[in-house]
């Protein structure tokens, strides 16, 4: 049970991990169901041998039926609870571990996976196996009730067993032809959910253009959106058309079964009470064998939603994860960027892709670094490469002369705080003792938001407040964190003028004063003085590098660590 089948890919190997601790009791749950199946299967024997005995029935008879009830019953439903169980657990599981991928995949990746398409996996996809999980419950005990009763039809009558069997097989051909054609529908419907999830987004976040622009908002909702809308309705319509479509044949197949039967008895000379026998108990198996081909659309949408899975982990097994570490590494010296370069997969055909490098530049440990530059020039990307965030396509990165590699990365990015201009604000403090609490509060204090927001058990009362109050209070979480190296990515850009003041003439100097090496991403050109040394960036490259002027000639000292 623990050894993994040879020559799995890596998503059958990921789901075989997922699923291995649920095996047992999925296991017992089929056993159980299977039980439960075949004691239908035996009871309608019983019922049928009574129906056509002589002799009235007798006690001990009445007795075996009730055990047979039992068992078909009590099996029936403890296989559900199992299997239901089971299933929840295995997608929970699944949530999380897809979750856990996306927080250990490179960044890059979850960049040009896209957030809509992140959500419409986290959402869609695992909610489609979810329902597959819970239609699946019970489909054991179906499927024995079905397997009993072709063994007890066939013991009545191998000639009826095997037209009805040919025709089961005709049955199952036609479902399977129909579900390659309803699957191709699913798996189009599914690429529309992606671009649904866009436009909820548009909605949601876009609320306030959209209110203001009648215009946008017939675009979004009545173009886009509907259009989505639509088009999923419109494929899975066709689909689940298809299943009907073949459900009806079955059925008429069933049924023209059963007027044979009835037509060729007395040429078959096939005793009338085994014939209204097998025609009770095929009737009665009709049930669970539409309930297994029910099924069918429910395993096609899981298909493609573990495709959609798989091909998430496909992508985000591309670049080598970094190993976990929980102590973050210790800078000595400095920090360095050799020949490094970083090049944006291009985002249309035939389009130049944008490209950061080559840069050769040096972070000294206590340094305060203003990275500046035009829009798009690559200050951003500087830093993602900076922070570990990014690998260089070429070149590398360098802690205290050593190279960052797999292995380090992750000990290495723990040197960082940082607060990106399109940062997540947390509500929740990740450290919650005393000491903390009582910083935290006293930093809120300092930055003007306490009387706006509280801590109330750790997390901050409301993150409802003002765009340059939400990035104090994410500065609260940078300053808590006390890492070596703190960034700050167009901080101060929606702050007033007095506060705008307090960061780059109080805070900054007072975390300087602390040790921490700092990088700035500004455009406030009234503030390099309280830089030790400013880069400008255009088209990706460090196309100048200068102390500011009153600076003392100690500043000197971080020149010419970038070419
Ligand atoms: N995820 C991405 N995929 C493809 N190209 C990207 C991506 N992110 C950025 N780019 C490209 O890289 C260039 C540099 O982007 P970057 O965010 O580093 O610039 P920036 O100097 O920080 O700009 P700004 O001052 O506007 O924040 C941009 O012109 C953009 O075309």
């Amino acid at each position: 049970m623990n050894a993994l089948p040879a020559g799995l890919s890596p998503f059958a190997t990921d789901m075989w991990r997922l699923l291995k601790p649920f095996a047992g009791v999925a296991a017992v749950a089929t056993l159980i169901g299977s039980v439960g199946g075949l004691a239908t299967a035996a009871l309608l024997e019983q019922i049928n041998s009574a129906l056509h005995g002589s002799a009235a029935i007798s006690v001990s008879a009445i007795a075996g039926l009730a055990v047979l009830a039992v068992f078909a019953v009590g099996g029936h439903t403890v296989a559900g609870v199992l299997n239901s169980v089971t299933g929840q657990r295995v997608v929970a599981a699944l949530r999380k571990d897809v979750s856990l991928r996306i927080m250990g995949a490179p960044i890059a990746a979850v960049e040009r996976m896209k957030s809509h398409r992140l959500q419409a996996i986290l959402n869609e996809d695992i909610d489609t196996i979810s329902d597959f999980t819970s239609e699946f419950a019970g489909h054991a005990s179906a499927f024995a009730v079905t397997a009993g009763c072709a063994i007890y039809l066939f013991k009545l009558s191998p000639v009826l067993f095997l037209v009805s069997a040919l025709a089961l097989v005709v049955g199952i051909w036609i479902n399977f032809a129909a579900a390659r054609a309803w699957s191709r529908n699913f798996e189009k419907a599914r690429t529309g959910e992606d671009e649904l999830q866009k436009h909820y987004r548009s909605v949601v976040e876009g609320a306030k253009e959209l209110r203001l622009n009648r215009m946008r908002r017939a675009q979004v909702h009545g173009v886009r959106l509907s259009g989505a809308a639509d088009l999923i309705a419109r494929l899975k319509a066709r689909a689940l058309g298809l299943f009907w479509a073949a459900e009806g044949t079955n059925s008429a197949i069933f049924f023209l079964v059963v007027v044979w039967i009835l037509a060729a008895r007395p040429s078959l000379g096939i005793d009338a009470q085994v014939v209204s026998g097998f025609i009770i108990v095929l009737l009665f198996v009709k049930g669970p064998i539409e309930e297994l081909a029910a099924l069918l659309p429910f395993l096609s949408q899981a298909q493609v939603a573990f495709r959609r899975i798989a091909r998430l982990s496909a992508e985000f097994r591309k670049e080598p994860h970094a190993v976990d570490s929980a102590q973050p590494a210790f800078l000595a010296s400095h920090i360095e960027l050799q020949q490094a370069r970083y090049r944006f997969e291009a985002r249309q055909e035939g389009a130049k892709p944008f490209e950061v490098g080559p840069i050769d530049l040096r972070l000294r440990r206590g340094e305060t670094l203003f990275i500046v530059g035009g829009n798009g020039s690559g200050k951003t990307t500087l830093v993602k490469l900076l922070l570990g965030l990014y690998q260089p396509s070429e070149g590398q990165l360098l802690l205290d002369a050593a190279p960052v590699n797999d292995r380090s990365r992750e000990a290495y990015r723990g040197l960082f705080s940082a607060i990106f201009s399109d940062y997540h604000l947390f509500d929740e403090l990740v450290a919650q003792d005393a000491e903390h609490i009582r910083a935290a509060g006293e930093l809120m204090r300092r930055l003007g938001v306490a009387d706006k927001v509280q801590l109330v058990d750790g997390m901050f009362s409301t993150t409802d407040v003002s765009t340059g109050q939400r990035k104090r209070l994410a500065l609260v979480h940078a300053w808590l964190e006390d890492r070596p190296v703190v960034m700050f990515d167009e901080w101060a850009a929606d702050q007033d003028p007095e506060f705008r003041s307090v960061f780059y003439r109080e805070l900054l100097p007072e975390l300087k004063r602390e040790g921490k090496t700092l990088i700035v991403v500004s455009h406030d050109d009234r503030y390099f003085d309280v830089a030790d040394r400013v880069i400008r960036m255009s088209a990706g490259r460090v196309v100048e590098e200068f102390v500011p002027p009153g600076k003392p000639k100690s500043s000197r000292a971080f020149m010419a660590d970038v070419r």
